[in-house]
């Protein structure tokens, strides 16, 4: 038997005054899954996790996260979730060891003790317990908020941007550890403006404006987005990339190592415009079967901030 999916809502929608921020909303993830929560500054990403937690309640939509009602047992969904929040939320002024054994107690863990313990071995802490929270770096800090969200073994995990401002290595070995957690049967729902996040998911969910463009397994979304590519190597790319910009069918030039991806929508301009700069010589040009990597540039390319017209 399958089992049920560990998110299914429908229709989730929030006002926040005369502003519509989430439009509508679905979505349906598969237990196990990881699964990549796209879309620009303000479109609505941590206002749908929120809701999705039992943090924020629908002005509309239905469905369950782990079996219960979004609208009407966001206490027992709170209780087996793990949510990373954007932003560090933990005591500054308290030690590793303090922190992890504060969010346990708030769970009601029994052999707290222990847990804590474990998790700080986990963390690769163990010999830094008593050093305040405060005076860790980025990539400290991040582990430390994992450790922390997972401590009562939630079956699910929410992450807001976790790895936002922290470095690559620190963002690999975050990764590492996510994928192991995914192999053990828990879901994540991660959200993020990083390619190198965007291509480990197993879907993928992009909105914008509060409203869900695209949303499907991560292999599937080349084809989604619909874009074609071409790829130039040879000399003076430099060159060629300014001579490209704005040409017919051109959307999107991206620099891969040594050579060009030249993406855009509407396969024929693009075509003809790769045939005239083919005819000058110069690079060799052959079709690239579409990406991940370049769909994820375009999808982000219109990214600003969705709703910075209103600030104004
Ligand atoms: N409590 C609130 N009251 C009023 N407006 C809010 C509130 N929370 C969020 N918003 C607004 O709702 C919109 C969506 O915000 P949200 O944080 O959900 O977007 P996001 O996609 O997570 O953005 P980012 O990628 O920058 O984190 C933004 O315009 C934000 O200013």
């Amino acid at each position: 038997m399958s089992a049920a999916p560990v998110i299914d809502v429908r229709g989730m929608t929030k006002r926040f005054g005369d502003k519509l921020v989430v439009d509508a909303f679905d979505i349906t993830v598969p237990r196990g899954a990881i699964y990549g929560f796209l879309g620009p500054n303000g479109s609505g990403k941590t206002t749908t996790i929120r809701m999705l937690c039992g943090l924020l309640v629908p002005d509309a939509g239905e469905g369950s996260c782990l079996g219960f009602d979004v609208r009407h047992q966001a206490g027992e969904i709170k209780k087996q979730v793990g949510y990373m929040t954007q932003k560090f939320s933990l005591y500054e002024d308290l030690s590793i060891r303090e922190n992890l054994d504060f969010v346990a107690r708030m769970y009601g863990i029994k052999n707290r003790k222990v847990r804590v313990t474990t998790a700080l071995e986990d963390l690769g802490l163990a010999d830094r317990a008593g050093q305040l929270a405060g005076t860790l770096s980025g990539g400290w800090k991040q582990r430390l908020a994992l450790a922390a969200c997972l401590i009562h073994d939630p079956k699910l995990l929410l992450l807001d941007e976790p790895t936002a401002g922290v470095d690559p290595k620190a963002r690999r070995d975050f990764w590492d550890e996510i994928r192991r957690l995914s192999k053990t049967g828990v879901t994540v729902l991660v959200s993020t403006h990083y390619m190198d996040e965007a291509v480990q998911c197993d879907f993928i969910t992009y909105i914008a404006y509060g409203k869900k463009l695209i949303d499907g397994p991560a292999g599937d979304i080349p084809a989604i987005v619909g874009l074609t590519t071409w790829r130039a190597e040879g000399p003076e790319l430099a060159a060629l990339e300014t001579a490209l910009a704005g040409q017919p069918g051109v959307a999107q030039i991206a620099r891969f190592g040594s050579t060009l991806h030249v993406s855009g929508t509407d396969a024929q301009a693009l075509e003809t415009t790769v045939r005239a700069f083919e005819a000058k010589g110069g690079q060799r040009w052959s079709l690239q079967p579409a990406g991940l990597e370049e769909a994820f540039i375009y999808l982000m390319a219109g990214a600003q901030d969705n709703f910075s017209r209103d600030a104004a």
